[in-house]
């Protein structure tokens, strides 16, 4: 299982050395949160950009975003590598993934808990990976929900090649059972940053 760090739970007044400090992982996940679509805000664009020489890992780029597709441009000239937003937007979402590949990025569409899998359906065929939230989307450091490996375990099933993330409260204990329903990435904040051994934690939800 890959393992994309997410900054939001690094520490924003040395974003930078944590970009280094997570260097062996194997993605960066990089949450973008607009105050409307999720009650908080994070960061934008700008600090994308910042952080993109940096490293050579690939920048997973998550949209919790009311409109994402007028956004997807920016992200694009950021440096994102794969763009997330989520199937529960206000804009149309085949014109927003023909948006992501237009730029030249590699589609992906997420689901809050409380959606049925279902709705990812129509999509399949178009996305690069899908991302199952396994918190309710907005804040770093929530409990991890089981139940939402049901989602992974069907869309499996469906489509034995799609890559599948899974995205909240990912730690030692929930990697396994991540890893164990046929998880390809999981994306981890507070674990990593909050490890005292930051390449070995890595190492352990990956199951090496
Ligand atoms: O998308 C997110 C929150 O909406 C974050 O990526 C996620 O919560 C990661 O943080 P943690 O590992 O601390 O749960
Ligand atoms: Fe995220």
């Amino acid at each position: 299982m890959k393992i994309a760090p997410s900054m939001l739970a690094s520490d924003y007044t040395r974003m930078g050395e944590c970009v280094r400090a997570v260097q062996d992982a194997d993605w960066l996940h990089l949450d973008i949160m607009d105050g409307h679509f999720v009650p908080n805000i994070s960061f934008g664009p700008d600090v994308v950009h910042a952080l993109r020489p940096l490293t050579d890992r690939p920048f997973d780029v998550h949209l919790m975003l009311s409109h994402p597709k007028r956004y997807v441009q920016k992200f694009a000239d950021a440096g994102a590598d794969i763009l997330t937003f989520h199937v529960e937007c206000e804009d149309d979402i085949e014109e927003t993934l023909a948006e992501i590949e237009r730029c030249g990025m590699k589609p992906s569409l997420s689901l809050k808990p409380g959606t049925p899998v279902e709705a990812l359906f129509p999509y399949l065929d178009r996305l690069y990976m899908v991302l199952v939230m396994t918190v309710e989307p907005g804040f770093g450091g929530q409990k991890f929900m089981p139940e939402q490996l049901e989602k992974v375990r069907a869309l499996r099933a469906r489509r034995p090649e799609l890559l599948i993330e899974v995205d909240g409260g990912v730690n030692r204990e929930t990697a396994a059972a991540c890893r164990a329903a046929g998880v390809d990435v999981a994306v981890a904040g507070t674990s990593v940053f909050r490890a005292t051994d930051i390449t070995e934690e890595i190492r352990i939800l990956r199951g090496e």
